[in-house]
């Protein structure tokens, strides 16, 4: 083994009282000398720009896997939906209260006794999804994997305009797609569904590379 690479790092909790925690892999944490092995939970949160089919998707997962479910959409403060309404896109800044609420939510679903939670969240850019990577920070046990749903603008832009009563009118989809950073080769927690597809096809292909992905870790 290279040196330092079987190297654990030492993680202080929130909590000043709490001792500091070990963690030596996601799942696995020494505290007072004493290895504990802890069950896994997954977050699986549902990305893509607006009208790419992210509710749908959440909402087919989480019934299929029996989990909480979080609508990033409900978590947007009231500005940022006046903002959208209005046709003007977020900016960054908008965007990242409601990326670390989307985080908490999730930490504390867990927390609370889920087994796992499905959130339903852009998370267009890089950035975003390494706030959202951060929950892995505060909980141990947790594994975050990405379902980026992607379809071509021009076939989302058909849907959202014919979608009724949403906020995100079809004007928006443009700004989307412009600001979308797809992701890189060397984020292996994303895992790619085509969302161009009919919509039972999408939902369950989705399922299934879930499926495939819990199988593959036992
Ligand atoms: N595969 C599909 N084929 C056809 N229509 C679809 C498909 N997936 C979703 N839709 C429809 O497209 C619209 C957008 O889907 P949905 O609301 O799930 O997307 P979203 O990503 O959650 O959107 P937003 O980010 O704006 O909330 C809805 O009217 C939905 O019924
Ligand atoms: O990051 C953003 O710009 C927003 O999250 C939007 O994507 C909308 O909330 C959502 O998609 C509703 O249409």
């Amino acid at each position: 083994m290279p040196n330092g690479q079987d190297q654990a790092a030492t993680v202080p909790l929130p909590s000043s009282s709490v001792k500091p925690v070990t963690a030596t892999a996601a799942g696995t944490v020494v505290a007072n000398g004493q290895t504990h092995h802890q069950r896994q939970h997954h977050l699986w949160l549902v990305t893509g720009p607006a009208g790419s089919g992210k509710t749908t998707v959440a909402e087919h997962l989480a019934t299929a896997l029996q989990l909480p479910y979080i609508e990033g959409d409900l978590y947007h403060p009231k500005a940022n939906i006046d903002k959208m309404s209005a046709g003007i896109p977020l900016t960054d800044s908008d965007r990242w209260d409601w990326l670390t609420e989307l985080r908490k939510q999730s930490n504390s679903r867990i927390h609370d006794g889920a087994e796992g939670v499905v959130v339903a969240c852009s998370a267009l850019k890089l950035k975003y999804r390494d706030v959202i990577r951060v929950a892995a920070y505060w909980d141990r046990t947790l594994v975050i994997h990405f379902i980026f749903l992607y379809a071509p603008a021009e076939l989302i832009l058909e849907r959202v305009a014919a979608r009724k009563g949403h906020y995100m009118g079809a004007n928006m989809v443009k700004s989307q797609f412009d600001i979308l950073e797809r992701p890189r080769e060397d984020e292996v927690d994303v895992i790619t569904v085509d969302a161009s597809g009919d919509v039972e096809d999408v939902k369950e292909d989705a399922l299934e590379k879930v499926r495939a992905l819990l199988a593959a870790e036992g």
